[in-house]
């Protein structure tokens, strides 16, 4: 078989924002049982990865501004080279690869940057060393690299899969319909949150009386109807008191977008990016004018898928 060393694959790696997060309780292991709603959102980095011949390393180059690569790891600890060293580990192959990563999803803020790069690692990996291997086996590598992988596989291998219902330790995914073009407004405060930290301050209070009614269903009934005021009344992130007990700055977010007249917002995942729904985009795009004039953060006016 001819050796394809120059086969590149290039592939976007979109942020995602959790529209409803609910703890179940603390596992034995130590991490938390969930269920979410997650989507993808229109701000993605790109990922370049070229096959290389065979006992050729895994190398990594990174691309960006630099408030988005401080911070970022360019060595073997980069999720990027930890996916394909595990492919290629599980492939049992030699190949090599060289990869550009273009940054431009804040890390640190509950956007998941590092783990939809793991997963587009994953799928351009299989493609360029031509493992032909199902989604589902990519998912089962990822989701041993970290809870949130499994859901960017999916949705990278396969765009209408954009939107799932996630659980176990966020592993297990169930795509839903979503409707595209639901408009959102992002901030990326200057601070940003270790998600293991996070967790670590949630407490049972957190999410107390969360065995009543499943909101997550109720967010992705009205995800796939393109329901934003309904979407709106579904917003939950158990996470969020946790989040704001480490950065009591989070108050200043929150309070900005009550202040921009906005329907329904809440942090995304473990933060510290803060969200809010809009129903137009030009009603986002004038919202996220006054939230950039109140200096809170980054601010994009984007939109959901
Ligand atoms: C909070 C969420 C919501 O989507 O995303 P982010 O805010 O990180 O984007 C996820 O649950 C994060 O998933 P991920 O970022 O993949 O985290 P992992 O690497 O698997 O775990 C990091 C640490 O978070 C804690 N953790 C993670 C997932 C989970 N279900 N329970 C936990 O307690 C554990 O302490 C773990 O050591
Ligand atoms: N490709 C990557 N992009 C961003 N961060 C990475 C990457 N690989 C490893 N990391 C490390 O993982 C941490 C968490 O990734 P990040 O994208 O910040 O996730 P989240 O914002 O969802 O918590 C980062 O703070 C960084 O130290």
């Amino acid at each position: 078989m001819p050796l394809s060393a120059s086969l590149t694959c290039r592939l976007d790696a979109p942020a995602k924002l959790n529209l409803c997060l609910e703890l179940l309780g603390r596992r034995d292991d130590g991490f938390h049982h969930l269920r979410s709603l997650m989507a993808t959102i229109g701000l993605r980095d790109t990922l370049r990865v070229t096959a290389e011949a065979p006992g050729s390393p895994v190398t990594l180059k990174l691309l960006g501004a630099p408030h988005l690569t401080r911070g970022v790891p360019t060595d073997g600890s980069n999720l990027v080279v930890r996916a394909l060293e595990s492919l290629r580990q599980e492939a049992q192959i030699d190949r090599g690869a060289s990869v550009q990563l273009t940054k431009r999803v804040p890390s640190q803020a509950g956007l998941g940057g590092g783990s939809s790069d793991a997963a587009a690692a994953l799928v351009a990996g299989a493609h360029v060393w031509e493992l032909g291997w199902p989604r589902e086996r990519l998912m089962e590598i990822g989701g041993r690299l970290g809870s949130d992988i499994p859901f960017f596989v999916a949705a990278i291998a396969d765009r209408r899969r954009r939107a799932a219902v996630v659980a176990g330790r966020g592993e297990q995914v169930t795509p839903t319909p979503w409707v595209a073009g639901l408009p959102v407004v992002v901030v990326k405060p200057a601070g940003g949150l270790s998600t293991a930290a996070v967790y670590g301050r949630c407490q049972p209070e957190d999410y107390a009386g969360v065995e009543g009614r499943d909101r997550t269903n109720d967010a992705a009934t009205a995800l796939a109807s393109g329901d934003w005021r309904r979407l709106a009344t579904t917003l939950r992130n158990h996470l969020q008191p946790a989040a704001v007990r480490l950065a009591p700055w989070l108050e200043g977010v929150r309070r900005a977008f009550d202040r921009c007249g906005c329907a329904g917002h809440q942090l995304s995942g473990s933060g510290s990016a803060y969200f809010g729904l809009f129903p137009t985009m030009s009603e986002a795009r004038r919202a996220a004018v006054r939230l950039r004039a109140l200096r809170v953060g980054q601010t994009l006016a984007t939109t959901i898928g």
